[in-house]
């Protein structure tokens, strides 16, 4: 017998395989509503169960709404065998119908001032899969996040004592990233993948406990989700969705106020003291940080953020405080910011 063609592979439309189309489908509806004829969409595919479903959904439900479809497969280099999977993965895309996109990063450092070599990798994973959703002329780049990623996050920002931009979780849609599977439990990805006879590999680091991520997955949410009821994931994505929802407004507001507040000076950034004072400290800090991050390209720490917003609250009398790469002086009624290279 001749092998099957991707398109005479149909397997069984099981519960799971049904829950992660809808989901897909959903997703390129709304990229539809903003895109012209046939436009392509990839998919992020890393040959794990999630994002095996994400492809498998979207092999199914994109030709059918007049979109064409690939894969994008980013091979990090960063462990044995890399080369391998991500070969494996590309050829688990052609058997489904699917264009891979093979990208190979070469040198991933962490970089100055970055959150380590994790970090670093997952940067310029982003960076590749942006670069191309260019070169190819894609919509957007689908990832496989789900409702358990989302939970997870939550969770390990709790841990940290983080606010509400770290308990937002992550967005659906970011730029050119749409996350069709955040409503998604895991083990119906897992479940889609077995149902249609589909092999993802299971990378070794999400199961290694010497992440605290892995002891979220195996041993806090399942134990929240036994002492506390099993709706706890979904609890924990909705407590996300409303935080976004806050932050989102909040972010709007403090963007206005920045426009009517903030003069660019000789001397460097100035906002003036009176201005910070009369907003509330949740638009106080926000207005600080959005200035440092888009002004200085930095990314203030909430303890970075306070140190600066106690120059407004706090004032007793000294001069300004020193952040990375940046100081903050309290001069004749403003607060003015400086990168530190120009003192
Ligand atoms: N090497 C990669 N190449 C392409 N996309 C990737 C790669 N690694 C991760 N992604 C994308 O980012 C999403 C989230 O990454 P994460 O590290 O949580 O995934 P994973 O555990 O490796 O696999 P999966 O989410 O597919 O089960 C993936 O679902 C996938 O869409």
């Amino acid at each position: 017998m001749p092998p099957e063609t991707p398109s005479e592979r149909r397997p069984r439309l099981t519960p799971a395989i049904a829950d992660v189309r809808r989901a897909v489908r959903e997703a390129i509806e709304v990229l539809l509503r903003s895109e012209g004829d046939a436009p392509l969409v990839l998919v992020a595919l890393s040959g794990g169960p999630d994002s095996l479903a994400l492809a498998a959904a979207t092999a199914f439900e994109a030709p059918r709404r007049g979109m064409r479809a690939g894969a994008v497969v980013v091979d990090h280099g960063l462990q044995r065998d890399s080369a391998l999977i991500a070969a494996r993965a590309a050829e688990q895309a052609r058997a489904l119908g699917l264009d891979p996109v093979l990208v190979r990063l070469v040198e991933v450092g962490s970089g100055p001032g970055s959150g380590g070599p994790e970090a670093a990798a997952r940067d310029a994973r982003y960076t590749a899969l942006d670069a191309a959703r260019r070169d190819t002329g894609s919509v957007a780049v689908l990832l496989g996040h789900t409702l358990d990623d989302q939970a997870e996050t939550v969770l390990l920002g709790l841990a940290r004592g983080a606010g509400a931009s770290s308990l937002h979780g992550m967005a659906p849609a970011s730029g050119p990233f749409v996350r069709p599977l955040l409503g998604i439990r895991r083990s119906t990805t897992v479940a889609a993948c077995a149902d249609a006879g589909l092999e993802p590999w299971n990378d070794p680091h999400n199961s290694d406990p010497s992440y605290s991520r892995v002891r979220v997955r195996q041993t806090v949410l399942p134990t929240l989700e036994r002492e506390l009821g099993p709706g706890m994931a979904e609890a924990l994505a909705r407590t996300a969705e409303q935080l976004r929802e806050d932050g989102d407004a909040l972010d709007h507001m403090a963007q206005e106020t920045i426009e009517e507040i903030v003069e660019h000076a000789e001397a460097g950034i100035a906002i003036s003291v009176g201005a910070l004072a009369a907003n509330p400290a949740a638009l106080r800090n926000r207005i600080i940080r959005h200035v440092v991050l888009s002004e200085f390209g930095v990314s203030l720490s909430r303890v970075q953020t306070l140190a600066a917003a106690a120059l407004v609250t706090d004032w007793h009398g000294q001069k300004g405080v020193d952040l990375p790469g940046i100081r903050v002086v309290r001069v004749a009624g403003n607060l003015v910011f400086q990168a530190a290279s120009d003192i």
